[in-house]
């Protein structure tokens, strides 16, 4: 009887589920969009039940889109959203609130709280993050202090939080765990990262009751049991990671200096720093790796707002394309950007910039631009955005004592586009590698839940599953793709002034 993976990817925008066999290759998926609930600008929420819903229902159909019947099935992984938070009654298993999803920024006030009383220091050392309304505790704090009677009740251990793999196990196990996963964990701003354990001192900061909180395991793990009514035996759940560390896991991205850079709505670039804590001088976020047991490991991550939301724009404000792979055609009817340098601002810039009020741009227009020049530079934004972090990547590195990163794996929806990773590797001057296997988030849960029930030897065994579907080398001079990047930093300090 052939044995399989289950990898259930709970995502900002959908919900799904992925059969992979032994060798990490798919054989089924099935995916449900996730409603986004607006209540106010700037706030976004999700219903929990339909998360739970829809990630169920995925699991349901991707199993028998494979064919493969539950016993079969030797573990489960899950991978999730980062940040949300869900806060709810354990009796019942009844959330009190729609989750707080991390674009969501009503807590920005406590954060500028946090900030003037002089705390970010202290958060930025225990747990590797700037104070932001992205993370989950002042969402946490925004719950318990506006749900009347939530503070009392989870004092008196009434109540549960989790981010979104903490309540979907909760789900699947029916109340019987109470669990996350170190990567998860370390996104909370509740979590001291060296130490691998909530940090008293912040909970009181904060004014978090510790009965609220699941326990914390390596990322490779026994997480509980699905309840055999959801799938139809009792699978182990042994691999959990918040998505951006499950696809470096997925990219066996295993090693000090390894990097990935996922290409979706935003980009999300992670390096693995290996068992060294280091805080970034460059404007990134240090952050827990997945661990396939209790020896720490640490990434750098930097996040760019606009990726190829740039291209929906084109699409969708511009009206340049009908559809986003159309892109790729219309800025190869051009040689170059001539001079036109775009950039997408539209919500201000993240790392390494940081500039919230920073706004969109196009500089450089003639006469002569066309809306080819618009398209060619609206893709080149995307890589010039990562290769300013992978730059301020290879700056921390080498402060370290460290070596640079030496090729960047990729995935993620843009980066089939073919011209925007040649660009990409030319502006880096590194190899840009793209795997076989582009749903490298799902198999990054697949595997650590493979490791975690013992079904792979280690991660050398994984090394050797994973494969470059193509290769981008860079062809660019040195000194040109380091005039564009002046270039670049030059329109940025514009669209700052704007
Ligand atoms: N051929 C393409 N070239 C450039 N961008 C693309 C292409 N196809 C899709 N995209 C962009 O990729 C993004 C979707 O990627 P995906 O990984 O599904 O994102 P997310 O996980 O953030 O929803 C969209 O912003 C879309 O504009
Ligand atoms: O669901 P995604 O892919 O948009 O990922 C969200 C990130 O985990 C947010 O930190």
């Amino acid at each position: 009887m052939k044995s399989y993976l289950l990898a259930l990817d709970q995502g900002t925008s959908s919900s799904r589920s992925i059969v992979f066999d032994m060798q990490g290759q798919l054989c089924a998926i099935a995916q449900q969009e996730l409603p986004q609930i607006y209540p106010r600008p700037g706030w976004v929420e999700h219903d929990p039940q339909l998360i739970w819903q829809t990630q169920l229902a995925t699991a349901q159909r991707a199993l028998q889109q494979a064919g493969v019947s539950a016993s079969q099935v030797r573990a489960v992984g899950i991978t999730n959203q980062r940040e949300t938070a869900v806060l709810w009654e354990r009796a019942s298993g009844k959330p009190l609130h729609h989750a707080i999803v991390w674009q969501d920024r009503r807590a920005e006030p406590a954060c500028a709280r946090l900030r003037e009383g002089g705390h970010e220091a202290l958060v930025q050392q225990k747990t590797g993050l700037i104070v932001d309304a992205y993370f989950s505790a002042t969402k946490l704090q925004w719950l318990l202090e506006n749900i009347p009677g939530a503070r009392a009740r989870a004092e008196r251990g009434e109540l549960a939080f989790g981010t979104i793999d903490s309540w979907l196990i909760w789900n699947l196990t029916r109340g019987a765990a109470h669990v996350t996963d170190v990567s998860n964990a370390s996104r909370t701003m509740l979590f001291d990262i060296r130490r691998n354990t909530w940090d008293e001192e912040l909970l009181a900061l904060l004014d978090i009751p510790p009965a609220l909180l699941p326990q914390v395991l390596p990322s490779a793990s026994a997480f509980g049991h699905i309840h055999p009514d959801w799938l139809g035996a009792a699978l182990p759940i042994c691999g959990v990671a918040g998505d951006q560390q499950a696809a470096l896991f997925g990219q066996a991205c295993f090693r000090d200096g390894m990097a990935k850079n996922t290409y979706g709505t935003g980009c999300f670039m992670l390096m693995h720093t290996g068992e060294h804590f280091q805080l970034s001088h460059n404007g990134l976020l240090t952050t827990s790796a997945a661990q396939t047991d209790a020896a720490r490991r640490f990434a750098l991550e930097g996040s760019v707002f606009v990726g190829g939301a740039v291209v929906q724009w084109l699409r969708d404000g511009l009206g340049a394309i009908s559809s986003s792979d159309q892109v790729q055609h219309l800025a190869e009817t051009v040689p170059d950007s001539a001079g036109v340098r775009f950039v997408p601002a539209f919500t201000g810039l993240g790392a390494p910039y940081w500039q919230p009020q920073a706004r969109g741009t196009i500089t450089g227009i003639t006469r002569g631009t066309s809306i080819a020049h618009i398209a060619r530079a609206a893709l080149e934004s995307i890589a010039y955005q990562s290769a300013a972090l992978l730059n301020a990547m290879d700056r921390d590195a080498q402060a370290a004592g460290a070596a640079p990163v030496t090729e960047l794996r990729v995935d993620g929806g843009a980066s089939v586009n073919d011209l925007l990773m040649q660009f990409q590797a030319d502006l880096l001057g590194i190899p840009v590698l793209r795997p076989k296997e582009v749903e490298t988030t799902a198999l990054g849960a697949a595997w650590l839940a493979g490791l975690g029930a013992g079904l792979y030897a280690g991660a050398d065994e994984l090394s050797s599953l994973w494969q470059a579907q193509r290769r981008f080398y860079p062809t660019m001079a040195r000194e040109r793709a380091q005039e564009l990047m002046q270039e670049w930093e030059h329109a940025v300090r514009q669209a700052t002034a704007a």
